[in-house]
């Protein structure tokens, strides 16, 4: 069986994928909600215009675990520990992959680390890469990499996850994964600031590629490999997520740009997730002038127009 855990848009608009290889429990933890779900058949708050399949139930009971189930992690990433500290008992001994981009605020945790920070056994694994909810819902094509550092495990979760509109990718490098996945949303916010405010799209060129510039800086400092970095997880999803207007990220960054307010209940990763790799490279002394410049933006500390005169009149250098 496949559980997922947390049903957001995108825990939903997976647990409707994968439902077309068998059944999946969706978990939700609000009682009332989950019962309605289940019986309209539809995630009108967070999916809406999506039929939920007969192969997919959905409870607000936490499904007992066997050691050959798949467990997928469907919360934010800053709502990831809280949730497994809460229900570290079901967890059960099989493979948790977690299905959120970001980095943990206050610790720079991935989420595999924030996973084996409370259970350690190396089955725990990343799914992540370009896809929006609405499209995977809606069966459009998808690749995506599900990478863990156990190779035997992270192929049987490969083949167990690939439905017939989702393409998966296997890998082991778990952290080059995780960082591709966290750091296009803070470049995101960076690109719908430079849009919204009226930059041009040249600007936003530049910004995408010296922000991947500072992926791989980051990354390959923390092991990670520089092909990880241009694949999926990476310049895919850095490509998506910074030119399309389905991304929340991006839509976020576009009303700090036009001086709009923004909905604080979206959930927005990239905007925790610039604050704490600011707080890492300060630490580490690493130079990534893009993603402390959106932290500028997200704190309210710089004006679009600022951040992008900082970043013009820093010293010239090679590429
Ligand atoms: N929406 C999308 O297109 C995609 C989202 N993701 C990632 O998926 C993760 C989740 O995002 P979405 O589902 O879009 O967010 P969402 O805002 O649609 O839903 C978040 C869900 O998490 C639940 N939640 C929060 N804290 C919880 C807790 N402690 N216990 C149980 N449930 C809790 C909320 O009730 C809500 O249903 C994020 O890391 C995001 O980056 C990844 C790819 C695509
Ligand atoms: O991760 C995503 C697409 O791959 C979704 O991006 P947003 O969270 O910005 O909507």
């Amino acid at each position: 069986m496949i559980r997922v855990l947390g049903a957001g848009a995108y825990g939903t608009a997976l647990a409707v994928s994968l439902a077309q290889n068998g059944p999946v429990t969706l978990w939700l933890r609000d009682e009332m909600q989950a019962q309605s779900v289940q019986d309209k058949r539809e995630n009108s708050k967070r999916l809406p215009g999506v039929t939920l399949p007969d192969a997919l139930t959905v409870t607000s009971t936490m499904p007992a675990a066997n050691d050959d189930d798949l467990t997928l992690l469907a919360v934010p990433t800053q709502k990831l520990r809280g949730f497994l500290e809460q229900h570290i008992d079901a967890l059960g001994n099989g493979p948790l992959i977690a299905c959120c981009k970001g980095m943990e605020l206050g610790t720079g945790l991935s989420p595999t680390e924030v996973i084996s920070d409370l259970r350690s056994d190396g089955l725990e694994a990343i799914l992540t890469g370009p896809s929006f909810a609405a499209d995977v819902a809606r069966g459009l094509p998808t690749a995506l990499t599900l990478a863990c550092a156990n190779e035997d495990a992270g192929e049987h979760m490969q083949a167990r996850l690939t439905t017939p509109n989702i393409r998966v990718y296997r890998s082991t490098d778990v952290i080059g994964a995780e960082f591709g996945g966290a750091l296009k949303n803070v470049l995101a916010i960076g690109c719908g600031a430079v849009i919204g405010a009226g930059l041009g799209e040249s600007a936003r060129s530049a910004l995408m590629t010296r922000g991947f510039a500072e992926i791989v800086r980051v990354a390959t400092a923390r092991g990670a490999r520089r092909d990880t970095l241009s694949g999926l997880s990476g310049f895919g999803d850095l490509v998506l997520t910074c030119t399309s207007e389905q991304s929340r990220n991006y839509m976020y960054g576009q009303s700090i740009g036009r001086g709009d307010i923004f909905d604080k209940t979206v959930t927005v990763e990239g905007a925790a997730t610039a604050r704490a790799m600011t707080q890492l490279a300060r630490e580490q002394d690493l130079d990534l002038p893009v993603t402390a410049a959106v932290c500028g933006l997200v704190e309210g500390k710089l004006k679009v127009r600022d951040a992008m005169d900082m970043l013009l009149s820093r010293p010239l250098k090679e590429e």
